[in-house]
């Protein structure tokens, strides 16, 4: 069995709705498949929070309304028979009287704050599946909340959903078409969470993984993964095959094609995960999977908004007992690194969540001495096939950066990474001139030498 994801721009109207219908039912195979909210939902459904938690009711109420008539327009396309139109209006009534309700529950808490962001997968869900019990699929609804668990780290319990949903699907032999949320689940307590933004990836790799599938696909608005960011790159291209590790490099620095841990569950079952186009469904995308190709360079990609932070050994401790101690402290307040580069004396690092800034500035500083952070830090990431014995690689990039200030690089701690930190203000040009020199410049050299 597979399992396709369509993502927030792939349902965000009833025409999309209408293709991927085609899309699911036209091989005839049974598919699991994971719909994310319509896009612009779950920002709408937290911005609805954001005004419930600042007691501002009547703004709150004003944007449910709006909400509520979008979604009233999308089901009249949507369906095309009364009875059809009468089931996604009951679907709306419910869910939206659901989200009304919260309105009158003081205070609103982070728990109210995770199921209003549900609702946007549990309508999108709910109304894909009766359009295509309308449309005569043969289609059923597994409920993701019945299967889908993180534990008290917020990490998923795999096994749990092995379990569960391997029991379900024992159950539905005779369905062709399994329809779920992506981005929820049940934590500990047994209440509605989610998988961080962008969340529905990962729910699809990890249903993959629980259930082995034979591929899990990405259905998006673009035809794969690009070398370098097409929101900021104007020539860039799909990459055709990607490494399980070189997939994971790009994702977790800035590849917004993909959340970040979609990979590891994917990886650690050996499912090929492959990124399509639900505009151009022909086009053949990217392939994730352990094949990798001789092309050096394959990609880059951004990752914004980071602190760098500077520590410089007192001396007070011996050298060996220095990083260990420095990285306790990180450890501690739960804070992952991003960079790291060192010095006998120093060791600078940067970290994505600063929310425990002070707290681990003020723990450093009992052994060891700090410069100011930096805030507003771009790690630039380069990621391809960089064994050991490759000349001139680095070389390349860093030609590419001449105009560029770098604070830091990192180099040599994968096969599959070399990663620059700059100021975010800086991006845009990194990004540009890194296309032209290591793939606009490349290409155009190696057809000039390889023409008869
Ligand atoms: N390297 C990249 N390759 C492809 N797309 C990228 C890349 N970097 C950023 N993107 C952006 O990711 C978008 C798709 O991701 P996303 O909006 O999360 O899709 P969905 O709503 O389907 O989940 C593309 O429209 C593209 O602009
Ligand atoms: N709806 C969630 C989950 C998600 O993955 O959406 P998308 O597939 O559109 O990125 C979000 O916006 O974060």
């Amino acid at each position: 069995m597979q399992v396709w994801k369509f993502g927030g721009t792939s349902v965000g109207k009833p025409e999309r709705m209408h293709s991927i219908k085609n899309l699911i039912t036209e091989d005839g195979n049974r598919k699991i498949v994971v719909l994310s909210a319509l896009s612009g939902t779950t920002n709408a459904l937290i911005a609805i929070g954001e005004s419930l938690k600042s007691h501002n009711d009547a703004e709150a109420t004003q944007k449910i309304n709006e909400l509520y008539a979008h979604y009233e327009s999308f089901i009249k396309e949507l369906y095309s028979t009364e009875a059809g139109y009468a089931e996604g209006k009951a679907i709306i009534e419910k869910e939206f009287s659901f989200i009304r309700s919260l309105v009158n529950i003081k205070p609103f808490s982070v728990k109210q704050e995770k199921e209003i962001v549900a609702e946007g997968e549990l309508l999108s869900t709910q109304m894909f599946e009766a359009y295509l019990r309308e449309e005569g699929v043969n289609a059923a609804l597994l409920p993701a909340l019945d299967f889908m668990l993180i534990d008290a780290d917020n990490e998923p319990v795999l096994k749990f959903t092995e379990e569960k949903l391997g029991a379900i699907l024992g159950q539905l032999t005779n369905k062709q078409i399994f329809i779920t949320q992506g981005f929820i689940c049940r934590n500990p307590r047994g209440e509605v969470d989610n998988l961080k933004r962008g969340g529905s990836d990962y729910t699809a790799s990890l249903i993959g993984g629980a259930i082995v599938a034979e591929e899990v696909q990405i259905w998006t608005d673009i035809d794969g993964m690009h070398n370098n960011d097409p929101r900021i790159v104007k020539k860039t291209f799909p990459i055709r095959e990607l490494t399980f590790e070189e997939a994971a490099e790009l994702a977790y620095f800035g590849a917004k094609i993909l959340h970040p841990s979609t990979i590891t569950p994917a990886k650690m079952k050996g499912v090929p995960v492959r990124l399509k186009n639900t505009m151009e469904p022909a086009a053949y995308g990217t392939l994730i999977a352990d094949k990798t190709t001789d092309r050096e360079i394959k990609a880059i990609a951004a990752k914004d908004n980071l602190t760098a932070i500077y520590i410089h050994s007192t001396r007070m401790l011996n050298a060996y007992g220095f990083l260990r101690k420095v990285f306790e402290v990180f450890e501690k307040y739960k804070t992952p690194v991003d960079m790291i580069t060192t010095s006998e004396v120093s060791v600078s690092v940067t970290i994505d969540n600063d929310e425990h800034l002070d707290k681990i500035m003020a723990e450093l500083k009992q052994f060891a001495d700090l410069e100011e952070c930096d805030k507003d830090q771009t790690i630039v990431c380069i990621v391809g096939n960089f064994s050991a014995d490759k000349e001139g690689i680095a070389l390349k990039v860093l030609d590419a950066m001449k105009s560029i200030p770098i604070r830091m690089i990192s180099y040599g701690a994968s096969e599959h990474n070399i990663s620059l930190l700059i100021h975010g203000k800086h991006k845009a040009a990194a990004l540009n001139a890194l296309n032209e020199r290591c793939f606009l410049y490349e290409d155009t050299m190696k057809e000039i030498f390889s023409a008869p």
